[in-house]
């Protein structure tokens, strides 16, 4: 993915490689009115909402073909003709319809809006007459089709410059930027199409260098190269055991729920460990997943003492305060990957530097699971929670923790020390629901123990969880999720095996 920043240093090496500025914008601009075309009856009525910028260029180039194409096009220029410059001032030498420095007063008569008045370079809150523009564009029915972005969302964070216009669709350039998949943007752009505007590959290499460390939309490309395949050789001990620490009597359904999807997503063994007065309970629920009594942090230094135990998950249902910080400190120090969600994290609110401390005393690697609620809980007092967009707060996260952090949320944010990063577009709103969590934490558990990287794990476990919600639908509770492996998995294999994936996919 790019980053705003990035545009003008792929604009600069498309230029340097011989294409001309107004080549890119003219494909860019053709683009758009294709779109446009799909979106209007014959001889509709479309609204070219032009700013100062390159952005404005491109509305001018769409509204010039629309116009060429009998389409009926009034465009407004928000500013001077006389303060267009470059690319843009170009673009509007070549309209030679009328520019209009004010909406018109009939708005119910047009069919389309297309909004071109700030897109990169958006760079201050709106207000004035941008805002009254879009504000009586927002107030219509009119369907509205926004340049690169909606106007008023900021490209890099999502977030909204005093007020933006929604969009049923969004026309973006080359790649996609990271307000397509980071809310409120997301939401705010309808149906995101990417397309290629004559940047050659030199030029897109330049763009995603000046975007580094890598934004990746999640997916299979990212990972699937990781992706644990089964050999004749293999067997359960091959595919890792996974623990999975349970809460007390009447609070164990979380950690059987996550213990379910670290099994069903392809660990070889999984052991719920049980305090002894929860034993009968959680014996009652399990049949392939095994159970150990473990009562305090010794009983868990001697379930560890079993080498091939190679992660364990600790959260789901274990109740907040110095029990679950005892036992952190002793799964820590065995070394081994731990996945960290739900009351692990709240256990260590306001002391995210302890339990970095804690996790790199152990030295093995660790995948950490907060939802916004626990982000801001563990991270209180650090300079973490100091703005930013929520992928930058991510990776702050992470390299604070030297861990893997997944910010969960419609829009979830995966993030490595290293400032790798991933944001997942492929879920659904119905994975909204109790439980839904603890399933992912045990995806995440799962697929450790079978040797993925974490990065990649956690991208893939998101992935697969999303996947899952997108294929029930509605009626989906947590209890369905590891239930819904076989078919997902199934699924993957048939696009992995189609398309042979690479890690160096952006
Ligand atoms: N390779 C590509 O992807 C290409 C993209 N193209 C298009 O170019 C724009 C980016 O163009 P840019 O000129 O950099 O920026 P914008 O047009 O988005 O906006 C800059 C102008 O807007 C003014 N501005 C910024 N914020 C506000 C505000 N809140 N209120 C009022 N005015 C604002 C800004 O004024 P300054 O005073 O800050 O200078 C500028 O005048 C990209 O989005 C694509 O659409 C190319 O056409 C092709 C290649
Ligand atoms: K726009």
């Amino acid at each position: 993915m790019l980053s705003t920043g990035a545009v003008a240093c792929l604009d600069a090496a498309a230029i340097a490689g011989g294409i001309l500025g107004i080549a890119l914008m003219e494909a860019a601009g053709a683009a758009v009115a294709t779109r446009a075309k799909a979106l209007l009856p014959a001889n509709g009525a479309v609204l070219a909402l032009c700013g100062p910028g390159n952005n404005g260029g491109d509305g001018f180039v769409a509204a010039r073909l629309l116009a060429a194409a009998e389409y009926r096009v009034a465009l407004v220029l928000l500013g001077e003709r006389s303060a267009l410059n470059g690319d843009a001032a170009l673009a509007a030498q070549a309209w030679t319809g009328a520019i209009l420095s004010t909406i018109p007063s009939d708005l119910t008569r047009f069919d389309l809006a297309i909004d071109a008045l700030f897109g990169a370079g958006l760079s201050r809150d709106i207000d004035g007459d941008a805002r009254a523009m879009i504000e009586a564009v927002a107030a219509t029915r009119m369907a509205v089709l926004a340049v690169d972005v909606p106007s008023g969302v900021d490209g890099d964070s999502g977030s909204v410059r005093g007020v933006a216009l929604p969009a049923v669709e969004t026309i973006t350039f080359v790649g996609l930027k990271p307000a397509h998949l980071l809310e409120p943007g997301r939401g705010l752009c309808g149906r995101v199409e990417v397309v290629q505007i004559g940047a050659g590959p030199d030029a897109i290499a330049a763009g995603l260098e000046a975007s580094l460390p890598p934004l990746h939309k999640n997916g299979p490309d990212l990972w699937g190269a990781a992706f644990p395949r089964l050999t004749g050789a293999s067997h359960k001990y091959t595919r890792g055991h996974a623990v999975v620490l349970s809460g007390p009597a009447t609070r164990t359904g979380a950690a059987r729920l996550a213990a379910r999807g670290a099994l069903r997503v392809g660990a070889g063994l999984v052991t719920v460990a049980s305090p002894a007065g929860a034993l009968a309970e959680n014996a009652a629920h399990l049949t392939a997943i095994m159970l150990r009594r473990c009562e305090d942090p010794d009983d868990l230094d001697d379930l560890l003492a079993d080498e091939r135990l190679n992660v364990i998950l600790l959260g789901p249902g274990l109740g907040v305060g110095e029990p679950t910080r005892d036992r952190i400190g002793v799964a820590a120090s065995a070394g081994r990957s731990l996945v960290l969600d739900a009351d692990a994290l709240t256990s260590f609110a306001g002391e995210a530097k302890h339990l970095a401390g804690l996790l790199a005393d152990g030295g093995g690697e660790a995948v950490l699971t907060p939802h916004a609620g626990e982000f801001a809980r563990l991270f209180d007092g650090t300079s973490v929670l100091r703005g930013g967009s929520k992928v930058d707060r991510a990776r702050a996260a992470a390299a604070l923790m030297k861990a893997v952090v997944v910010f969960k949320g419609s829009d979830t944010v995966i993030a490595h020390p290293d400032g790798r990063a991933a944001i997942n577009a492929h879920g659904s709103p119905y994975l909204g629901t109790a439980g839904s969590g603890d399933v992912l934490g045990g995806f995440i558990a799962g697929l450790l123990a079978q040797g993925m990287p974490p990065f990649e794990a956690a991208c893939t476990a998101v992935w697969l969880h999303g996947d899952a919600g997108l294929r029930h639908g509605p009626g989906l509770i947590a209890e369905d999720l590891p239930e819904l492996m076989p078919a997902v998995l199934s699924g993957l294999a048939e696009r992995l095996s189609a398309a042979p994936p690479t890690l160096a996919h952006r």
